[in-house]
């Protein structure tokens, strides 16, 4: 039986700490929300979209095909990998087999790369238990598409954030142009659509919202009201667990 179904975690010691899962699609500022309410709360943050992204670049590394399940199974598996916060810069460090791919990991074509090796579901399999391993005391952060339904089903507090495709679209051309990176309205709106296609329409966690989790439009919402709707929305769901 798959490890991936819902509900069918393994007891682990990790489990009791508390966590907090925000999925949605791209550009609905699940990044941004969630690395706040890290900080607010001093809780340990998983960017899952980072892991995908790091797994499309190490495939480009090797030469294997988005297509090659066997070949990416394997990488995803022995994965070399760290992660480092630069409390600094505010910046995760992301090394790749040694390399520092921070920058890198973040352009449309390694997202739009990651989004179609994330529909191998082998490959989700194979990534589950390093994403598990995140959830730590004091409590986790979660980031991702199938934070609430497949990765941590059992979190405190669940959330589906989205946004209109045109003011993702927006906010994502903001984003790359302050970055330095070129970028056009029109495509970005495509692409956009497109990875929503693929990731709400794959065969494996599909992303969708979990049947507990807060649905959030945030397209008429500042970052601070984002913010404090989930706190709001996380502080009673965890009272209410330790009633
Ligand atoms: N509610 C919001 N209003 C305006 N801009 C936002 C909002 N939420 C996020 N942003 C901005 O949109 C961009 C994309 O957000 P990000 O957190 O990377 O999204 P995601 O992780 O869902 O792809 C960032 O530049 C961020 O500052
Ligand atoms: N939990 C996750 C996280 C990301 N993915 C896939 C699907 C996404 O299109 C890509 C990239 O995710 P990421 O969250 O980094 O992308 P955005 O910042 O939202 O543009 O990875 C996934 O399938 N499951």
């Amino acid at each position: 039986m798959s490890d991936i179904e819902p509900g069918k975690t393994t007891p682990t010691p990790e489990r009791h700490a508390p966590v907090i899962t925000i999925d949605g699609p791209s550009g609905s500022g699940k990044g941004t929300v969630c690395r706040l309410l890290a900080e607010t709360l001093g809780w340990h943050l998983l960017d899952s979209g980072a892991i995908y992204r790091v797994l499309a670049i190490a495939a480009m590394h090797h030469d294997f095909e988005p297509s090659d399940e066997d070949s990416l199974v394997a990488l995803a598996t022995d994965l070399d990998v760290e992660f480092h916060a630069n409390e600094e810069t505010g910046l995760t460090h992301v090394i790749l087999e040694g390399e520092d791919i921070t920058m890198t990991i973040r352009t449309e074509q390694v997202g739009n790369d990651a989004s179609k090796i994330a529909a191998l579901p082998r490959v989700r399999e194979a990534l589950l238990r390093r994403q598990r391993g995140f959830r730590e005391m004091p409590g986790l952060v979660a980031d991702g598409r199938d934070m609430g339904t497949v990765v941590f089903p059992d979190a405190e507090a669940k959330i589906f954030l989205t946004a209109s495709a045109e003011e993702r679209a927006q906010r994502r051309f903001q984003q790359l142009q302050e970055k330095g990176f070129d970028a056009n309205i029109d495509e970005l709106v495509n692409e956009i659509k497109d990875r929503d296609d693929r990731d709400m329409n794959r065969s494996v966690a599909p992303l969708k919202p979990a049947e507990d989790s807060l649905f959030l439009d945030s397209t008429d919402l500042s970052i601070d009201e984002v913010v404090a709707k989930v706190l709001q929305f996380a502080h009673k769901k965890l009272s209410a667990n330790h009633a």
